[in-house]
Parts: structure tokens; C-alpha cells; sequence
């Protein structure tokens, strides 16, 4: 039997499967915690990374291994390939003045749009860059190479040290702001406008089946992708599917074969890791509202769920507006979350949980109306991430969508699309495995849910 390994390094946490390169069958999986915070040491994840691949019974039987990570994070090396400062991630919102700025200098959203797709929010790398040079113009001179979660862990499993084996995928690269899907080139021309100087290393940007070189053991690297290129690729989805992650991040995205190039910056214009296109939507807030008014409830998740489902559709009139980490869709970086409708009726902990579950559906909503908007048929949505567990979410999500949810089996789809580049890799073939288990779920739309949000989403106030 031939094995592969597919890692998944998101914000929160590092998983890792084994599977059968044949079959898809999943032999081994362990996982390993991140820091909290919108910057990380890379090394953390490194640490992740090794007590992760541990709890997997390790790697030395794989053929081949594949990356998934979180999109955007700057990491800076210096010329001996040390990490310069820690990195900032794509939920760091410090360079949103950045990103308007730079919006300005180059003529507006739609010079960015048409340049690399997208119309950089404080996620994206080049906003960071842009923050380094004004703000850490020592660690910027020192930086010589720029690259994403993604790029780094496999650069540092091929154990070269070498910058100039640098390598990412087009996934990845299209969430930097410096690469366009569409020509397949960097835009050095604008990470000079950012960071002043266009004399950087970057990696160097393979194919879906593309190798970098191997492990000091053997193993053959896949390119690996961003997380969200990863999930599509790990839940097989096809034309007609959008996927709506709830992780950290909640996002909403389907596979396309043309590029998208908002100019309203809703919708990223990212690649995806299969040689196609992923238009995709990201919002700031999405598990953790869960996490948090479970939290404010002092409950698990299951009795969130419970509680949720136990209060009526609409909350009585009750809307969370879930900008708990500030927002990037809407571009809100300062923003917070806000309770509306309280009265002593809706004063409940049902009502309060109901509401955080709709108000985090409905921002995903939006999301799924805005790939509408581009393009995207929806003819099925696909729920994956943490929070795809929480029976609520399942339950409410397809009146809140006004569409049917199907939702995989519990599983980590991003480190499964990473074993499937990894076995794709390996084989020189896109594996052929079937995704079994998937549940349907139903539900009579429930427009007034949104339309009493859309009243709200407006009313915030600014952080402290
Ligand atoms: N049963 C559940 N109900 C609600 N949320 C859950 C449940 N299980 C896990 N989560 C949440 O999902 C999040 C982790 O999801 P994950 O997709 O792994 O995130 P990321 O990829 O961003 O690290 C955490 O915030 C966790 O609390
Ligand atoms: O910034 C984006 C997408 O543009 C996020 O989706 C990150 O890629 C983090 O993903 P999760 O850790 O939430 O999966």
C-alpha cells in the first residue's frame, strides 16, 4: 500500500491524515494546538507540526506529503534564512490603513481587481509588507525573502535552508496581492509600490501537481495550497458546489473556470489548487462566535446547539452582529460585535444562542449572495470546518441560505485536499476517492431572518 500525508496548519491548530494513495481510506490522523493571537512565531508551528505528525504515528512510511495552510501570513527570512519578526496573519488587522492607502496609489479597486484579481483588505500580504516598511524598517531591511504559512513548512521539511527553494502554489500566491491568476505572474511592480523595493525572494510558483524537491527521508513535497483550496480540493467539489467554511475564518467559495476581478472587494479573485479558479468570500468571524457566546452561556457546544434549536426562527426579533474580531467582508477592520432587539422577552439564553448561530449564517449569507453576484450557480452548498459540527448550524444554516446544505461526514477536508495533491503527486494523477457519508439537510427559507440582519449589520460601534 502506498501512503500519503496531508497536513492542514490553519490558525488554531496542525492535523495531519495518512491515506491509502489508492483508495483514499484513512489509516492515521493526529493534531496539535497553535498559539492563540493574530501573530505567531513560525516555529510554533513547526513544534505544531512535529508533535502533530508524532500523534500520526509519524511519516517515515509516507511517499509523498502535501501542505494546506492559513492564506496571506507574512513570513520574512532573513539572507540565512532565519525568520526575521513573527508573522503576522491574514485575522491581523494593523495594515487595514495600509491596504487603503495602497487601494489609492494605484487608481482605485478596480486597478487592483483587474491587476491581481482582488482588492487588498488587511489580510492580504501586500498590506503587510506595506505596515513592515513604515512601521519595522529595521526587520524590513533585513527581510530578503517573503513567503505564507504554506510555503514555509514545506520549505523547512525539504531542509535545504537554501531560499532559493522557496516554493507555493497558485492558491496561495493569489492571496499575496502581488501574483495575478490570470497571467500566472508576480506583480513585482507592486510589491515595490508596497515594500519599496521589488528585490525580494519570492517562491517560486508550481503547478497542482508540481513537485519542490523531497525530505531529507524521501518523501516527495506536493506544492501544497492555501486552507480553502485545500478543503475544495478535499471535499471533490465541482461546478454548481459552494463550499462555506466555518473555521476560524468563515468563508464561501465554489470552484470557477473563468477569474473573478470584484471591484467591490467582496469577492477575492484567488486560483484554486486544481489549475482553475476559487472565488472566494472571507469573513473574520465564524466559529469563535460560537465559541464565544457559548462562553457568555457558560455551556458546551452541544448544549449551544440545544439551546439554539430551541428558540424560535428570527430570535423574537433578536440580531447578533458578529464583528467580534472587527470585519473584512464587509471591509470593517475597526468594528465590534453588537446585540439588537433586547427586550425582556428575547432575554433568554435560547434566544441569545439562536442568534449568534443566525447572525454568523447570515454574514455567510451575504457572502453566498455576493459569489451570486460574480457568476456562481448554487445549486448545493457544502458545510465544512468546526463549526459544520454544532447541530444548529447544520439544522438553521439552509433557511438562513435559502438552499439545501449538505454536510461531509466530521473530518478535516483541508488536510485531506492537501493528501490528495499528495497521492496526485505521487501517482502523477488526480486520485479518483469518493467523499461517502454526505447528509442533506433542508429547510423552508426564512427571509425575515436576513432582512431584520441587513436593519442591524450597520449599527456598530468603533473598538476601544
Ligand atoms: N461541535 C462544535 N460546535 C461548534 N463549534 C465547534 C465544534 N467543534 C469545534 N468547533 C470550533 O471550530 C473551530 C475550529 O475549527 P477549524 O475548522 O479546525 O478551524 P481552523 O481551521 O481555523 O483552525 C474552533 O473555534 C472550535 O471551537
Ligand atoms: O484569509 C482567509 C481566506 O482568504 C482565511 O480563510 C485563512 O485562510 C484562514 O483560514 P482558517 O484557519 O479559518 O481555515
Amino acid at each position: 500500500m502506498t501512503l500519503v500525508a496531508g497536513i492542514d496548519s490553519s490558525t488554531q491548530s496542525c492535523k495531519v491524515v495518512v491515506r491509502d494513495a489508492d483508495t483514499g481510506a484513512l489509516v492515521r490522523q493526529g493534531r496539535a494546538s497553535h498559539p492563540d493571537g493574530t501573530s505567531c512565531p513560525p516555529e510554533a508551528w513547526w513544534q505544531a507540526l512535529q508533535t502533530a505528525i508524532t500523534a500520526a504515528g509519524g511519516l517515515d512510511d509516507v511517499a509523498a506529503i502535501s501542505v494546506g495552510g492559513q492564506q496571506h501570513g507574512m513570513v520574512c527570512l532573513d539572507a540565512s534564512g532565519a525568520v526575521v519578526r513573527d508573522a503576522l496573519l491574514w485575522n491581523d488587522t494593523r495594515s487595514a490603513q495600509a491596504a487603503t492607502d495602497l487601494v489609492a496609489e494605484l487608481g482605485g479597486p478596480r486597478a487592483w481587481a483587474d491587476a491581481v484579481g482582488s482588492v487588498p483588505v488587511a489580510s492580504f500580504t501586500v498590506t503587510k509588507l506595506r505596515w513592515l516598511a513604515q512601521h519595522e524598517p529595521d526587520n524590513a531591511a533585513r527581510t530578503e525573502a517573503v513567503c505564507l504559512p504554506h510555503d514555509w513548512l514545506t520549505w523547512r521539511l525539504g531542509g535545504t535552508g537554501d531560499l532559493s527553494a522557496l516554493a507555493t502554489d497558485r492558491s496561495d500566491a493569489s492571496g499575496t496581492g502581488y501574483w495575478s491568476p490570470t497571467t500566472g505572474e508576480y506583480r513585482r511592480d507592486l510589491l515595490k509600490l508596497a515594500f519599496g523595493r521589488d528585490a525580494l525572494v519570492l517562491p517560486t510558483v508550481l503547478g497542482p501537481d508540481g513537485s519542490p524537491g523531497r525530505t531529507p527521508g524521501g518523501a516527495l513535497l506536493g506544492p501544497g495550497a492555501g486552507d480553502n483550496a485545500a478543503a475544495a480540493l478535499g471535499v471533490g467539489a465541482r461546478p454548481g458546489d459552494v463550499v462555506v467554511s466555518i473555521g476560524t475564518s468563515g468563508t464561501v467559495f465554489s470552484v470557477a473556470t473563468t477569474p473573478a476581478a470584484d471591484d467591490t472587494g467582496t469577492v477575492a479573485g484567488f486560483a484554486d489548487a486544481t489549475g482553475h479558479y476559487l472565488p472566494l468570500v472571507c469573513t473574520l468571524n465564524a466559529a469563535r462566535v460560537l465559541d464565544a457566546a457559548a462562553t457568555m452561556l457558560g455551556v458546551d457546544h452541544a448544549e449551544l446547539s440545544r439551546l439554539a434549536l430551541s428558540a424560535p426562527a428570527g430570535s423574537d426579533g433578536l440580531v447578533l452582529v458578529p464583528y467580534l474580531e472587527g470585519e473584512r467582508t464587509p471591509n470593517k477592520p475597526d468594528a465590534t460585535g453588537s446585540l439588537h432587539g433586547l427586550t425582556l422577552g428575547t432575554s433568554t439564553a435560547a434566544h441569545l444562542a439562536r442568534a449568534a448561530v443566525e447572525g454568523m449564517l447570515c454574514a455567510l449569507a451575504d457572502g453566498l449572495d455576493a459569489l451570486r453576484g460574480q457568476g456562481a450557480t448554487v445549486s448545493r452548498v457544502v458545510l465544512v470546518g468546526g463549526g459544520a459540527r454544532a447541530e444548529a448550524v447544520r439544522r438553521i444554516a439552509p433557511s438562513v441560505f435559502g438552499c439545501p446544505v449538505v454536510v461531509p461526514p466530521p473530518g478535516e477536508y483541508v488536510a485531506d485536499g492537501a493528501a490528495r495533491q499528495a497521492a496526485w503527486v505521487a501517482t502523477g494523477t488526480a486520485p479518483a476517492w469518493t467523499l461517502d457519508g454526505l447528509e442533506t439537510f433542508e429547510a423552508d427559507a426564512v427571509p425575515a431572518v436576513r432582512a431584520r440582519y441587513a436593519e442591524a449589520r450597520e449599527l456598530t460601534l468603533p473598538r476601544v
